[in-house]
């Protein structure tokens, strides 16, 4: 069974931010991912990860103002400076957490826009040359438009042409399983054909993106088919939880002692 990291951006909405590293260490999650940490510090969020002794499986780069609507810089060309320091900021955070993966999002721009399309390709070379001194993976996750509208990598396809071009082994794919399905579908031969180049996996159910049982995915045998193709990567639970998270929590087996208060 796969190593699944609680994401603390979707799941936990209970607690505050923080005390979510707590709730998900209690429930039985030996990891965490989620979106952006960057409301608190570095050594804030390092303490709870220690605290709970919690693996930091992912986060995102800085991805502009989220609030305004943006979603990531990476194929803006006149964001290049911002994003830049959105990567010394990504790293400053990756040190202290001990995080091995970050997620550059492409931002809303059209696919077929070469302005973008170089763009975008300058930003990932960029980031992954400066995560490369520091053995840290750079990840790219095609997302489905849907969830969101205009957003400018959006397909499994053109993703790992362009992870093949750039030639740089720390350019891996976030394979989320929620966005294959809408996208292309054809989620256990994908698996086993990207599986070299993936760097993260990520699930939820389809089409409501709750907890991943009981919808248009088989998560108990795409589970064993990471299992026998040997994936040794995390499983981030990029879900909302239909009804409370511990409430919700049926599908997974706990996978660290929990200890019950005293
Ligand atoms: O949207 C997703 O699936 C992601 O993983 C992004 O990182 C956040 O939107
Ligand atoms: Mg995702």
């Amino acid at each position: 069974m796969p190593i699944f990291a609680a994401n603390l951006t979707m799941m936990f909405n209970e607690w505050s931010f923080l005390d979510r590293f707590d709730a998900a260490a209690d429930a039985g999650f030996r990891a965490v991912e989620y979106l952006f940490p960057y409301d608190h510090t570095p050594d804030a969020v390092g303490e709870r990860l220690r605290r709970n002794g919690l693996t930091q499986a992912l986060f995102n780069m800085p991805p502009g103002d989220w609030a305004a609507g943006e979603r990531g810089l990476a194929a803006l060309p006149d964001r290049f400076a911002e994003l830049q320091a959105g990567v010394e900021t990504a790293l400053r955070y990756a040190e202290a957490t001990g995080c091995r993966r970050l997620h550059l999002m492409a931002g809303l721009a059209d696919a077929a826009d070469p302005t973008a399309q170089a763009s975008y390709r300058r930003a990932v070379e960029h980031a992954a040359d400066a995560l490369a001194e520091r053995g840290i993976d750079l990840l790219l996750e095609p997302i489905n438009g849907r969830d969101m509208p205009g957003y400018f990598l959006n397909d499994f396809t053109a993703t790992e042409r362009l992870i093949a071009d750039l030639d740089r082994p720390n350019v891996r794919l976030q394979f989320d399983l929620y966005h294959r399905q809408i996208l292309h579908g054809d989620c256990t031969m994908a698996l086993s054909r990207l599986l070299p180049i993936t760097g993260h996996v990520q699930i939820a159910s389809v089409p409501s993106r709750h907890e991943p049982a009981g919808e248009e995915l088989n998560y108990p045998f795409l589970f064993a088919e990471l299992d026998r193709l040997g994936y040794e990567g995390f499983v981030g639970c990029e879900y909302r939880p239909r009804a409370g998270t511990l409430a919700g929590l049926g599908w997974f087996t706990p996978q660290r002692a929990i200890v019950t208060g005293a």
